[in-house]
């Protein structure tokens, strides 16, 4: 049998801002149909590797190849999904004129009205964005995440905010997302949501991956993930 082929290759990234290596030469894949979560303390450069792999900031050096092709072009742009940190001011528009909003830029996207249900945002679909509260703010990001049927999603931080019922429900997502076929990439800071959901995990520190592994590999003997996350990174934001 062979090999998948790789949904997401980063090799050797080097990304430099405000004049210090936020990315330090920074590899790693992410294969279809499988949970590749990216741990690392705050400012270990998680976000500014999305931001290149979804092209929104080109690399100092090194390369990124999304789906067969460089990170950002215009072929691929429509088969991978973002859910960033923070979508900025979205404003006035509600979760459902801007889920529609969305689906008119996908050829096939998915029924705004299925959607909706599924990701749970029924109860505040015509409520304005800016008065969501933090968690229902997430939950309306992931579904835009999803609404253009990406091969392919980038998640940051998606239950950061959510209770745990919320957290469950995307957790469940994810397991169907991940059944279905599609390459998802996703950083958290909770441990035992790595620990839940993840085929393979990397752990970046400083702008590089300091180790990766199954869960299983990294957890073998005594240490839980957190174990092995403080001994392989640093404390403080540099
Ligand atoms: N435009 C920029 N100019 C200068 N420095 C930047 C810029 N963007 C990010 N950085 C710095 O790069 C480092 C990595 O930031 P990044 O957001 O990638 O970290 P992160 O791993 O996602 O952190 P967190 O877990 O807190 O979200 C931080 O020290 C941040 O201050």
């Amino acid at each position: 049998m062979t090999a998948p082929v790789a949904a997401l290759v980063v090799d050797r990234l080097s990304v430099t801002l405000g004049g210090r290596a936020v990315l330090d030469g920074l590899s790693l894949s992410a294969a279809p149909g499988r949970l590749t979560a990216v741990l690392g303390p705050n400012g270990a450069g998680k976000t500014t590797l999305i931001r290149c792999c979804t092209g929104l900031l080109s690399p100092d050096a090194g390369a990124v190849t999304v789906l067969g092709r460089p990170a950002g072009s215009a072929e691929v742009a429509a088969r991978v999904g973002l859910m960033p940190q923070s979508t900025g001011a979205w404003s006035g528009i509600r979760a459902v004129e801007l889920l529609e909003h969305l689906a008119g830029l996908y050829a096939r996207p998915h029924d705004v009205d299925a959607l909706v249900r599924r990701c749970g945002i029924d109860a505040f679909a015509r409520t304005p964005y800016r008065r969501l509260s933090g968690g229902q703010q997430q939950a309306v990001n992931l579904a835009g995440a999803l609404i253009g049927r990406p091969e392919l999603v980038f998640l940051d931080e998606p239950t950061a905010g959510m209770d745990p019922h919320a957290r469950r429900a995307t957790w469940s997502l994810l397991d169907e997302l991940r059944a279905a076929g599609v390459a998802i990439v996703l950083t958290t800071h909770a441990m035992d949501e790595a620990q839940a959901l993840a085929d393979h995990v990397y752990i970046v520190d400083a702008g590089r991956v300091s180790v990766s592994g199954t869960v299983s590999a990294l957890t073998s003997g005594d240490q839980s993930l957190e174990d092995v996350f403080l001994a392989h990174t640093h404390g403080a934001t540099r």
